[in-house]
């Protein structure tokens, strides 16, 4: 068994941090009553929040929980150094699943985009919630952990609507414009820096159905973008948020929901006033 995921959200890194300061803490002698209530209430607070969104959410199917608990399980470490960098905490998770699922049965989406697969719990989750006939195209670079999401799909009953494009995304998009493809739901979720330029394909390359909807992952960047944390993918999350907010083509909405979602559609759609 891998050791389990290291805290990659801003709530998590959150708790993590009151629980080092109330270990700091614990053999002082002259700390205020009032500042250890604090501190107690705040490690409630943040530390309790993941555990109850859980619990307060849908089940995931058993299949979401076999390829959970099977990429928690595999060691990530073991790749090769040339690899593609990969790591268990990718995974999106029970409630980002629960809602990604939610969105598209709330859309009615028929044709649904993912912009990396990883090992494929996103991919699955959508899946689920597709109509009869809908499908799911998912693009992912590393050609072993798409092997390994399309072993997890044979698994499950909705793993049939999905189909695995390998290769850098933005050829899969080129291609996918050149096609005249659309999609009613795309989920946004592979190298950062790309961003920018995968949701000015979706939008320029009208990939993106008239009422279809975006979602992008991981837009709070563990707190990077306001923080100014230096990390590797804090400034391009920062710079793709502004480039997003100052496009008047759009509307969007970023949910802290673990590590950021932005929804976003266009802004014409359904407009009176
Ligand atoms: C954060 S993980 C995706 C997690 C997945 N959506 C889930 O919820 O479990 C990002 C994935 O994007 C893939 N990726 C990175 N750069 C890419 C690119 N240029 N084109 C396609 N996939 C890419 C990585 O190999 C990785 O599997």
């Amino acid at each position: 068994m891998s050791a389990p995921p290291r805290p990659v959200t801003p709530v998590g890194i959150l708790a993590a941090t009151l629980e080092r300061v109330a270990d700091g803490l614990a053999g002082v002698a002259d700390v205020p009553d009032e500042v250890r209530d604090d501190l107690e209430h705040a490690r409630a607070l943040a530390g309790g929040l993941d555990p109850y969104l859980e619990q307060c959410t849908t089940p995931e199917s058993p299949a979401l929980a076999r390829l959970a608990a099977a990429t928690h399980e595999h060691d990530w470490s073991a790749r090769d150094a040339s690899a593609v960098f990969l790591e268990q905490e990718m995974l999106s998770g029970h409630v980002e699943g629960q809602t990604l699922k939610m969105l598209v049965a709330a859309t009615r989406a028929r044709k649904v985009l993912e912009i990396g697969l990883f090992t494929g719990y996103s991919a699955l989750a959508m899946a689920e919630a597709l109509p009869e006939g809908g499908r799911l195209l998912a693009c992912e670079l590393d050609a072993e952990v798409a092997a390994r999401a399309c072993r997890s799909f044979a698994d499950s009953p909705a793993g049939g609507r999905i189909t695995v494009e390998v290769g850098p995304a933005a050829q899969t998009l080129a291609a996918l414009v050149t096609a005249g493809d659309q999609f009613d739901l795309v989920f946004v979720d592979a190298d950062k820096a790309g961003y920018a330029d995968y949701v000015a394909t979706l939008l320029d390359g009208e990939l993106l159905a008239p009422h279809g909807l975006i979602c992008v992952d991981n837009t709070l960047m563990q707190g990077e973008p306001w923080t100014g944390t230096p990390g590797g993918n804090g400034k391009a999350i920062a710079d793709f948020n502004d480039t997003v907010a100052a496009d008047p083509r759009v509307e969007q909405v970023l949910l802290p929901l673990r590590d950021g979602l932005t929804l976003i559609r266009r802004a014409h759609v359904d407009q009176a006033a």
